[in-house]
């Protein structure tokens, strides 16, 4: 049975950041997940998963100014020392949180831009071998045209091959099936091309992004799925409850308090 992480950038939001950790345990979760920690001491985000008996599953590098459209610079030539300095950024909220594996968001950028893809590959090596280590596995995770116009991982395929060429052991595919069905549809068959890559899944309804309980896939089929393929890590529950998350969490009740 999947392992599901909370996403708590998104879910869990009708209270304070800090506050979403105790939300998400009385629910049932074991795991959480979010975008960035770096506006809380790490040690506070820390106390927060200990005290309420979680496991932290994944969070993001700094992507640079989110708030002026930057997501993340690692297809980006000229942001080589940015890129550098994110990864010591991190490296604290990772040790505090327990954390195994981190999100390298690519930026925006063209795909087809020799130059951009020189870039890419750069610093997923860097990153990948930076993070090493400490026991830490990067992850990238392509992303539909739809939701974040430009951004230059917008391919399974591409990532798949980039990871499968450098075949450093600690580079892993973040495997968003929201993302996968928009871009390229044919779900199943990819989670079965890619499972030996795959350290990270995340799920939403498609095509609205809320509870995974509806619309266009049959998710308790992926979730046997996922099992099938002998699938050990988490899944992150990256979705925008279409009410208060508590109300939404009926898809949740037959795999609340699943441990690792
Ligand atoms: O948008 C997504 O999907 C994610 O998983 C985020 O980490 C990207 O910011
Ligand atoms: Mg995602």
């Amino acid at each position: 049975m999947p392992r599901f992480a909370a996403n708590l950038s998104m879910m869990f939001t009708e209270h304070p950041f800090l506050d979403r950790f105790a939300a998400a345990a009385k629910a049932g979760f074991t795991a959480v997940e979010f975008l960035f920690p770096y506006d809380h001491p790490a040690e506070e985000v820390g106390r927060r998963l200990d005290d309420n008996g979680l496991i932290q599953a994944l969070f993001n590098l700094p992507p640079g100014n989110w708030d002026a459209g930057e997501k993340g610079f690692a297809a980006l030539p000229e942001r080589f020392d940015d890129l550098k300095a994110s990864l010591k950024t991190a490296l604290p909220f990772a040790k505090a949180t327990g954390v195994k594996r981190l999100h390298l968001m690519a930026g925006i950028a063209d795909r087809h831009d020799a130059k951009a893809v020189e870039a890419y590959y750069k610093s997923v090596a860097w990153a990948a071998e930076f993070f090493a280590p400490h026991g830490l596995d990067v992850v990238i995770e392509p992303i539909n045209p739809r939701n974040v116009p430009g951004y230059f991982l917008n391919d399974f395929g591409f990532a798949r091959d980039l990871i499968r060429e450098l075949k450093i052991p600690n580079l892993k595919l973040q495997f968003d099936i929201y993302h996968c069905q928009i871009i390229h549809g044919d779900v199943t068959m990819r989670l079965r091309e890619m499972s030996d890559i795959t350290g990270h899944v995340q799920i939403a309804s498609i095509p609205s992004r809320n509870e995974p309980d509806g619309e266009e896939l049959n998710y308790p089929f992926l979730f046997e799925e996922l099992d099938r393929l002998g699938y050990g890590g988490f899944v992150g529950c990256e979705y925008n409850p279409r009410g208060r998350t508590e109300n939404g969490l009926g898809w949740f009740a037959p795999y609340k308090g699943v441990k690792p």
